[in-house]
């Protein structure tokens, strides 16, 4: 085998998309090497010197995460960006008082039920800016065995001229940024702009609370997922693609209504099937959630439900969701085992699923409080939390559709076509007692 003479990092052997998981504890390695990264091989001293660094979550466990950081970078300023919910708050000034580099910031959550979901990281380091979108929370158990999604931007060099990306990436983050009315984030404002932003290649989908109306309406939420694919899906001979499925796969799901019409595939659907032309024919949604033999047969068994949190109350009000339900399978990443806690939607341009037409990765679950809901005759949209993801569309790569037998193929972090819900099997519900069949660590699951 030709030796490199200059060392390849797993980030930059991501090109062009980016796009890794979560390395998994108890799999074979080669399943870790590929398009796999751990936090702290991305806060590693490899990609540079750091200056300071922001992480955007919703839990925190401070020792946990200093601990990621190399040792010389521990004391560096650190900006946490948290939900400003009472009982979380406490206890996120109680883990950082004894850090005097670490500053806090409470994100206003002004909409009852709603919660700081985004899970972002900022990485100022000497040559330039790094920005990291993903799904794990900082706690160790989300980085140990599930299956979580990263977005890793290049390290962007800082620039005297705006220097915005071919997707408008750094208007629309500095947009998200604002909402937060935090004069903790003015730094990093500041240095958002400063920072050349034209290697970055993926639209940013972002979710924050409010009732956004007039020109705010299609900036967050579902409608800015519509207006995004309405813009930048220009495909030639798009009408082809109408019928073509669409796949959403989360880690929790809301109050959806009393049929799937309520809202699902009104609104939601609505905006997932947006070509550049409309079209009134209705895709097939294909919905991946785990089932209880999922969770129960999973690396961490019935402890993996504590992050699957759909409760009995939504479940038994929407019993017209299961046929949408898909099993949580994949195979080819070697992650069956590894319980979903990323949330990702794609559309593929025919039910063989050989080839992609788009594919976003977000903190947002199936929820109307994540995605927002249509109020006021459709004027104006209502959303509960903060969410942030990343949406890839084939021209920045300059392809009509991301073709998996390509290589370097899309990194598609499960199996497809998606496996239905056999009769047998039963979405996870996190307030159940599951006490017939012992999981892979010969536990019981009883809430009570
Ligand atoms: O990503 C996800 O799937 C996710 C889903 C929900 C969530 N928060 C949360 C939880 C909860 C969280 C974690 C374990 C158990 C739980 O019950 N319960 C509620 C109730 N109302 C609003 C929000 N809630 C946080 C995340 C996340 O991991 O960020």
């Amino acid at each position: 085998v030709s030796k490199r003479l200059t060392p390849v990092n797993k980030i930059d052997q991501s090109e062009p998309y980016r796009f890794l998981l979560s390395t998994v504890h108890g799999i074979q390695d080669n399943y870790n090497q590929q398009n796999a990264i751990s936090l702290k091989e991305i806060l590693s001293v490899e990609h540079g010197q750091l200056i300071r660094s922001a992480q955007f979550n919703y839990m925190f466990d401070i020792e946990f995460l200093l601990e990621q950081y190399p040792l010389e970078f521990r004391l560096k300023p650190l900006l946490i960006v948290h939900g400003d919910s009472r009982h979380d708050n406490q206890s996120i000034k109680n883990q950082c008082s004894p850090y005097p580099q670490i500053e806090i910031c409470p994100a206003r959550l002004d909409i009852p039920f709603g919660t700081h979901h985004t899970k972002m990281m900022f990485l100022l380091y000497e040559t330039g800016l790094r920005i990291v979108i993903h799904t794990a929370n900082l706690i160790l158990q989300d980085w140990r065995q599930k299956t979580q999604g990263i977005w890793i931007s290049p390290i962007c060099p800082k620039t005297n001229d705006d220097r915005e990306s071919k997707t408008n990436f750094k208007k629309d983050l500095l947009e998200y940024i604002e909402r937060y009315r935090a004069r903790q984030l003015q730094f990093w404002q500041k240095t958002i702009n400063e920072h050349d932003f034209s290697s970055i290649n993926v639209h940013l989908i972002s979710s924050t609370p409010g009732r956004h109306t007039g020109p705010d309406l299609n900036k967050f939420g579902h409608l800015k997922l519509r207006q995004t694919l309405k813009n930048y899906l220009n495909l030639d001979k798009d009408e082809q693609y109408n019928s073509s499925p669409i796949i959403g796969q989360f880690s929790s799901i809301g109050s959806l209504g009393p049929n799937a019409n309520s809202w699902l595939t009104k609104e939601f659907l609505t905006s997932l099937k947006q070509l550049s032309s409309s079209s009134l024919e209705s895709p097939e949604l294909k919905l991946i959630y785990p089932t209880v033999e999922n969770v129960r047969t999973s690396l961490e068994g019935y402890m993996a439900g504590g992050s699957l949190p759909y409760n009995m109350q939504n479940a038994m009000r929407q019993t017209w969701l299961v046929n949408y339900l898909h099993r949580w399978k994949a195979d080819h990443r070697h992650r069956s085992q590894a319980s979903p806690h990323i949330k990702t939607y794609l559309r593929a341009t025919n039910d063989q699923f050989k080839d992609i037409l788009w594919f976003l990765v977000t903190s947002a679950n199936l929820s109307k409080a994540a995605w927002g809901v249509l109020e006021k005759n459709n004027t104006q949209l209502m959303i509960r939390s903060y969410e942030i993801g990343v949406l890839y569309t084939p021209k920045q790569f300059s392809k009509a559709t991301f073709s998996l037998p390509d290589s370097p193929s899309f990194p598609i972090p499960y199996d497809l076509p998606p496996v239905k819900y056999q009769t047998s099997d039963k979405p996870w519900i996190v307030d159940v007692a599951y006490k017939d069949k012992p999981d892979s660590h010969g536990n019981m699951w009883d809430p009570s």
